[in-house]
C-alpha cells in the first residue's frame, strides 16, 4: 500500500479526526438515544455502509494523491459529504428534540456544500489530468491499464503494445496507414548487471526507457518488451523515417552517463536496434518475428 503521499497529509488526517469528533459530539450532546424498538435496523445498514464507503473514498483519495488543490478540493469534498451521511446515520440512534431539533435539519447541509467542492475538484481534476495525459502520451496513447505496467522501466509492458499493434495493423489494412515498429536491445546488458549488480541495472532499464520516450514523437508509443529489449511503435510512419528517429534514440542511449549516490561513476550503454514497416495484410506475430529474426541477424554479424 502507498503510505507515502498520506505522509504528506498529516494536517488533513488531523482535521478530518477532529471534524468527526466534533460531529459525534455535537450527536451525544444534543441527540436523546432512541429505544431499541425505534430503530430501524435496514436503514442503519444502509445508511452506515454509505457513510463508510464514503470515508474509504477519502482515505484512498489522500493515499493516491500529492499536496495540492485538487486534493485539498476533494478532502473537504467528500469529507462534509462524510459528515451528512454520519449524521443520517446517528440520527437513526438519536431523537433531537425541541431546540436541538436544528442537528437533524443540518443532516444534508454539509453534503450540499461538498458536492460544490467536489464540482470544482472535477474542474481542476480535468485540467491537471489533461496535462499528465500529454506528459503520458508516448507511453500510453489513449488507453490507461496499470495492471500492465512494469515498474522496472516505468513503461508498459509488451502485452499492452501487442493491443495496439492489432489496432495500427488494422488501421494499415483499412485507410493504409503505414506503420513501423522497431525493436532496440541493450548491448552487453548481462556483463553490466555482471559489473555493477541488479540493482543499477535495473536503473540502467529505467533510464533508457525514459531516453526513449524523451525521444519519440507524441505519437509513438514504446514498451519495455522483454529482459534488455524495447519495443517502439510509430503510426502513420514509413521506414525511413522510423529509422532516422531510432538513430537519434540509439546516440542518445549512447551519451548517457549513469551516476551512482557513491561515487561519480558513468557508464555508456550502446543498444543494437532494428526497425521494419508493416506489411498490408501481416499478421500481428508475423511481424514480431520478423522484427525480432532481423535483430537477431544483427546481433549475430556484429559478435
Ligand atoms: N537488472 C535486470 N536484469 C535483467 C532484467 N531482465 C533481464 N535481465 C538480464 O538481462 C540480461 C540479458 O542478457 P542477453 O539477452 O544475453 O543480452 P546482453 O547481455 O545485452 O547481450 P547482447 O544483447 O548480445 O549484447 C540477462 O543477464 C538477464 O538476467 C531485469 O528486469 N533487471
Amino acid at each position: 500500500m502507498q503510505t507515502n503521499f498520506l505522509r504528506l497529509h498529516t494536517y488533513l488526517v488531523a482535521f478530518l479526526v477532529i471534524a468527526l469528533l466534533v460531529t459525534f459530539s455535537c450527536v451525544i450532546t444534543f441527540g436523546t438515544v432512541k429505544a431499541d424498538s425505534q430503530i430501524g435496523w435496514l436503514d442503519c445498514f444502509a445508511e452506515g455502509g454509505i457513510a463508510m464507503v464514503t470515508l474509504t473514498w477519502l482515505l484512498t483519495t489522500l493515499l493516491a494523491r500529492p499536496k495540492g488543490k485538487v486534493t485539498n478540493l476533494l478532502f473537504f469534498g467528500l469529507t462534509a459529504m462524510l459528515i451528512s451521511m454520519l449524521l443520517d446515520f446517528l440520527d437513526e440512534f438519536f431523537r433531537f428534540n425541541g431546540d436541538n431539533g436544528w442537528v437533524s435539519h443540518l443532516e444534508a447541509f454539509p453534503a450540499f456544500m461538498g458536492m460544490i467542492l467536489m464540482s470544482f475538484a472535477m474542474y481542476h481534476w480535468y485540467k491537471e489530468q489533461q496535462i499528465l495525459n500529454n506528459m503520458l502520451s508516448k507511453k500510453e496513447r489513449f488507453y490507461r491499464e496499470h495492471g500492465l505496467t512494469d515498474f522496472i522501466s516505468g513503461l508498459y509492458r509488451a502485452e499492452y503494445m501487442k493491443q495496439h499493434i492489432d489496432n495500427e495493423l488494422l488501421s494499415l489494412k483499412l485507410h493504409q496507414r503505414a506503420l513501423s515498429v522497431a525493436l532496440i536491445d541493450i548491448k552487453d546488458f548481462s556483463q553490466f548487471n555482471g559489473r555493477h549488480g541488479t540493482a543499477r541495472g535495473n536503473s540502467l532499464l529505467a533510464d533508457i526507457g525514459q531516453i526513449i520516450l524523451l525521444n519519440l514523437r507524441d505519437t509513438d508509443l514504446a514498451c519495455r518488451y522483454a529482459g534488455d529489449r524495447f519495443i517502439v511503435l510509430m503510426p502513420n510512419t514509413n521506414l525511413n523515417a522510423a529509422q532516422e528517429i531510432i538513430k537519434q534514440v540509439a546516440k542518445m542511449v549512447a551519451q548517457h552517463k549513469q551516476y551512482t549516490s557513491e561515487n561519480n561513476y558513468s557508464t555508456f550503454s550502446q543498444v543494437h536496434w532494428r526497425c521494419v514497416e508493416a506489411y498490408n495484410g501481416e499478421s500481428k506475430a508475423a511481424l514480431l518475428k520478423r522484427l525480432n529474426d532481423e535483430l537477431n541477424v544483427q546481433k549475430a554479424q556484429m559478435v
